[in-house]
């Protein structure tokens, strides 16, 4: 009689169980998500329907895979490639407009490609305000951790106080030199190349190189070793997160792809360790009293700041200081890579953009060594790297999640909606751009244009907006302007009959099949 009472008990405690975790799965993946995509149906935005439980990407698949199929481009002098990086946004475009939903999965996304309903968002949420989609933060938790660019509330602004001054004008000046010589590292690097007989190069992998080379040293004073180990660890997790279908989004899709979780959660942690030995290390050289690690003359790079903020405030925990170095690494050399070598590729193509170059350095330059004060005066360069970065956008698209209900003229969006903002498809408007707007036009960035003459203000925002705007933005300026300084005035290039034109999305966004360009030394 007992027995019988304790297994009717269990049995109806396995049952309740049961159900809890059935009733969750059908809030969670069904219910919640359903509610948020009626409101915003009611609000007038709609989009392509979603299959349960694959959402739209049963679709974004075959579109792809169809647009793949189209003749590449040959016509290297007009840009209009977005249809072909997102030719399914580009299709669903046509049927719904810049604003609507679809569905990674079971989670639905607001897609937003209109400058002004930007502007209006953007207006209506403070930038600690906004929330981080927590479908990517855990996707992409080997790679960034909590840090910076996944912070949210009051962690975001406790994190980016503490870093901010790495990036005053006065710690980003002395870090010039350093530039110089990894830059010219890569240039005697492709000489013995070219004296060697070969003159093809492929100039991605010398800017990921090169980059990555230069954060190292910059942002953590790390030996050229020890950078290159976290470097290659962070460019096997790229392949590992990114260059696949991983489903994301679609419940339980982890456990379809194990292994590729498996090998990134590895590859994070073998990262871990070596920033966490890297900060214990400088820890230690400083109590031992080695000045030459921390001289208060020195220029204070990144870690610097976090370790003296750490010893007087604590404000960070070790965990996030490695986080952040983690962050930095990735987002620190990448974007700047890809910005250079798409403009290696816009200047092989339009050989007198490298003339204008060329004579602006001269002038600017001259025989001295670039450094931090003739980085303002090189204009033209400017206006040609932000061609560079409308045309072909290291980071295409921004994520947000909605942190409370936003209202947007008569629309609700609603708390904890994933808002995916396509800044590509925004800078290839020609609603805002004109007719021009896939050519190759530097000149569109005189001074007196402002966003480039672009008819809407958030039209032209490679570096994204509002208070989560680029925290690096002027140390890639001045990255980007010394090593395209020195590059240019040590070789002329043009592409590579090899080239294939490729633009596509990898997290960022790449030349699928390299940048090979054929070089000739200028003296
Ligand atoms: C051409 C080079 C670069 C481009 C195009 C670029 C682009 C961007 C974009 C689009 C965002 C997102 C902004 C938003 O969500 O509104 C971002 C954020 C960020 N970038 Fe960059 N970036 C570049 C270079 C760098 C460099 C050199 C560093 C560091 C040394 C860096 C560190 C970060 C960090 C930490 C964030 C997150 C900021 C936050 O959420 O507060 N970026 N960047």
């Amino acid at each position: 009689m007992e027995l019988n009472w304790v297994f009717k008990n269990v049995g109806l405690a396995i049952a309740t169980m049961l159900l809890l975790v059935l009733c969750k799965i059908v809030l969670s993946f069904w219910l919640w998500p359903n509610i948020a995509y009626q409101k915003l149906k009611r609000s007038g935005i709609n989009g392509p329907s979603p299959s349960f439980p694959m959402g739209n990407i049963t679709h974004m698949v075959a579109i792809s895979k169809k647009s793949k199929q189209s003749p590449v481009n040959t016509n290297l002098t007009t840009h209009d490639n977005y249809s072909t990086v997102f030719p399914y946004f580009a299709l669903w475009q046509k049927s719904f407009g810049k604003v609507f939903v679809y569905w990674l999965g079971t989670e639905p996304f607001l897609y937003v490609s209109d400058a002004e309903f930007l502007k209006q968002m953007n207006a209506a949420v403070p930038g600690k305000n906004w929330g981080k989609s927590n479908l990517f933060r855990n996707d992409r938790k080997p790679m960034f951790g909590s840090g910076l660019v996944m912070a949210e509330g009051e962690d975001w602004v406790r994190h980016r106080n503490v870093l901010t001054p790495a990036f005053l004008p006065a710690n980003l000046k002395a870090l010039a030199s350093l530039m110089v010589a990894s830059t010219n590292n890569m240039i005697d690097r492709c000489t013995n190349i070219i004296n060697s007989g070969q003159q093809e190069i492929d100039f991605e992998k010398e800017m990921i190189t090169t980059t990555g080379e230069i954060i190292a040293k910059t942002s953590f004073g790390m030996s050229y070793e020890n950078g290159r180990k976290v470097l290659e660890r962070l460019r096997a997790m790229q392949q590992a997160l990114f260059n696949s279908n991983r489903y994301v989004g679609v419940p339980f899709s982890k456990f379809l792809c194990l292994e590729k979780y498996r090998e990134a959660k590895r590859l994070g942690d073998e990262i871990d360790a070596l920033l966490l030995a890297l900060i214990e290390d400088k820890t230690k050289s400083k109590k031992d009293g080695d000045q030459s690690c921390f001289s208060a003359d020195r220029e204070k790079n990144l870690l610097d700041i976090m370790l003296a903020d750490y010893e007087s405030a604590k404000s960070l925990t070790t965990k996030e200081m490695v986080d952040e170095c983690k962050t930095f690494f990735f987002g620190g050399h990448e974007t700047t890579a890809l910005a250079l070598t798409w403009t290696l590729f816009l200047l092989a193509v339009h050989p007198e953009w490298q003339n204008q170059l060329r004579e602006e350095i001269k002038q600017v330059v001259g025989d001295q060594v670039v450094d931090a004060s003739m980085v303002n005066n090189l204009k033209k360069m400017g206006w040609v790297m932000n061609e560079a970065l409308r045309l072909y956008p290291p980071a295409p698209n921004l994520q947000r999640q909605a942190r409370d209900n936003i209202q947007v003229n008569e629309v609700i969006i609603p708390k904890d909606t994933n808002i995916l903002i396509d800044v590509m498809a925004i800078m290839h408007d020609r609603g805002f751009w004109g007719d021009t707007v896939h050519q190759f036009r530097p000149e569109r960035f005189e001074p007196d244009n402002l966003y480039g003459g672009c008819e809407h203000k958030m039209g032209y925002v490679p570096f994204g907006f509002g208070g989560r705007m680029c925290i690096g933005r002027n140390l890639a300026i001045m990255e980007y302007k010394i090593v395209l300084t020195l590059i240019l005035s040590r070789f002329s290039f043009s592409l590579s009959p090899f080239y294939t034109h490729s633009p596509a999305i990898m997290l960022s966004l790449r030349p699928a099949k390299g940048m090979p360009l054929v070089v000739q030394p200028l003296y």
